[in-house]
């Protein structure tokens, strides 16, 4: 007997191949700008912001945007920020997003615990267990990070079709060189659908997988994130299945913060490490 269609799994094997695969074929089969020019849209950006320094961000003027061809409503932007920038954000996932609000270890991480974080969460807390978002269960969402959604919303969407998003909570996710992050989907927000999501990645860099929004849809893509980069999901991809089966140590890392070598605490996390920041709207 055949699988029917809903059984059918094709974001599975590729979840496994890209497991299995050498550090070096995951770099070259996972798509970036450069290694598959042919599956990203660029898309002019046409608006130009005074931008806070503390953003850490390069002049817009210097940013390309794509549309990824394989994933309608996909967006990907590769790394906007300056060395310093990048430094800053490592620096703040792990001294103040960590520390003062909900994460895995605990409310109050000290050192130690710090090295097993695997998640923190930032203004409306998702309850992992009852997978929703409570009105009561909230801390302030820290300014920078709004301020960098923000910024981030405006020129993406007066680039293209893209509706804004306020910046109402955020998962800050930790990532060991052997993590992973199964597949799923991104559904608990009331607004999901129109509402976009964006996700910035630092450290070393990740395969990241997009299929359909069911695993019989479609084979994932592979797309290759390396620090700075940032993603956002708009449209149908927003409610499509997702997944890291990978994180790749970056031989570039060193050189992209060496200017900051000195932090010796951050550097220590970071250098075998992967920060995933995601910021939702969850009300509409
Ligand atoms: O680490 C990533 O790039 C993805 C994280 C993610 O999908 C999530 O937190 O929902
Ligand atoms: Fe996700």
């Amino acid at each position: 007997m055949s699988a029917s269609s809903d059984s059918l799994d094709l974001f599975t094997p590729v979840f496994k191949h890209f497991r299995r695969l050498s550090a070096a074929d995951c770099f070259t089969q996972a798509y970036s700008v450069t290694s598959h020019p042919s599956l990203f849209h660029h898309c002019p950006i046409t608006t130009s912001i005074d931008l806070d320094e503390s953003l850490g961000l390069k002049p817009i003027s210097s940013w390309s945007l794509y549309s990824c061809l394989f994933c309608d409503g996909l967006y990907f932007l590769p790394n906007p920020f300056t060395s310093v920038g990048q430094h800053q954000w490592v620096h703040r996932a792990l001294n103040d997003y960590a520390r003062q609000t909900k994460t895995s270890v605990g409310d109050n991480s000290n050192n130690e615990q710090l090295a097993r974080i695997r998640w923190a969460t930032l203004g409306y807390h998702y309850d992992w267990t009852n997978k929703i978002y409570k009105d009561d269960d909230h801390t302030k969402m820290p300014n920078e990070l709004a301020k960098l959604c923000q910024i981030i919303m405006q020129v993406i969407s007066s680039s293209t079709n893209c509706p804004m998003m306020q910046a109402e909570a955020a998962i800050v996710n930790y990532y060991h060189l052997n993590s992973t992050l199964c597949a799923h989907t991104d559904h608990s927000e009331y607004d999901a659908l129109t509402k976009p999501l964006i996700s910035y990645s630092f450290g070393n860099a990740a395969v990241f997988l997009i299929g359909g929004q069911t695993k019989a849809e479609c084979k994932p893509s592979p797309i290759l994130l390396q620090s700075g980069d940032i993603i956002l999901m708009t449209g149908s991809s927003r409610l499509c299945f997702h997944a890291v089966p990978r994180i790749l140590s970056d031989p570039l890392l060193k050189e992209i913060l060496c200017e900051h070598l000195d932090d010796e605490c951050c550097w220590s996390y970071i250098h075998d490490k992967r920060i995933n920041i995601n910021i939702r709207q969850v009300y509409s």
